[in-house]
């Protein structure tokens, strides 16, 4: 099981300081959606060149034309990048056709996927490297999270790893692991706490010890 941490609610030169204190508690260091917005794939760009040997995610959430973002992301240094779930299968097929091309991989998040058994499914079968259930910031205000999510796609995926992402904190990480993903996803748990160095290495912590 690996840990990863999003950063969403900072700039450049924030993100870069958040990764230094983190560093080694993290598997893969995520470009959140809205540092793209803000940024653009500079902030890809950047973070891999600060840290090399980091396995970096772009959170591009890609909807359509899934080869070219694809493709630009790697360019910028992107190691992973996400696709929709609720895109179309062209969509998710030139993703992952693209990603291969390069050695780099494909996260699908299942964010606002409805029949969520039916469309995992079908989505592992189009090659994918994850698949993820995700609470957006939106649904986790309403007191949403995605733990049963996960167990409900731990039942149907059979070959793409699977992620869990969502307001996922020190006192919840347990039930999380307790489903044992293969990946899981922390912002704000780690980003939000006075001391994230900490935060983070007690995830890691628990997440190794299984
Ligand atoms: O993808 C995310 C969200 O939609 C904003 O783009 C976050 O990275 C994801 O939810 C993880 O962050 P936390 O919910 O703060 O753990």
């Amino acid at each position: 099981m690996k840990l990863q941490l999003a950063l969403d609610l900072v700039d450049i030169p924030g993100a870069i300081e958040v990764v230094k204190q983190v560093e080694s508690f993290v598997d893969i260091v995520e470009i959140g959606t809205p540092i793209v917005i803000n940024e653009g794939l500079h902030a890809v760009k950047a973070l891999k060149e600060a840290f090399p040997n980091m396995t970096v995610l772009a959170d591009l959430k890609i909807m359509d034309a899934g080869g070219y973002e694809v493709m630009k992301a790697v360019e910028a240094g992107a190691d992973i990048v996400t696709i929709l779930g609720v895109a179309e299968d062209a969509s998710i097929k030139g993703a992952v056709e693209e990603a291969k091309k390069h050695g780099k991989q494909i996260l699908v998040d299942m964010i606002a996927v409805k029949n969520l058994a039916v469309r995992a499914a079908e989505v592992d079968a189009l090659g994918v490297d994850y698949i993820c259930v995700h609470t957006g910031y939106d649904l986790q205000a309403e007191g949403q999270n995605s733990f049963e999510d996960l167990r409900t796609i731990k039942a149907v995926v059979k070959n793409a790893k699977v992620a869990v992402a969502g307001g996922i904190k020190l006192s919840t990480l347990p039930e999380v692991i307790a489903v044992n993903p293969d990946l899981v996803i922390v912002g704000g748990g780690i980003t939000g706490e006075t001391n994230m160095s900490s935060a983070a290495s007690e995830m890691k912590r628990l997440i190794t010890q299984g």
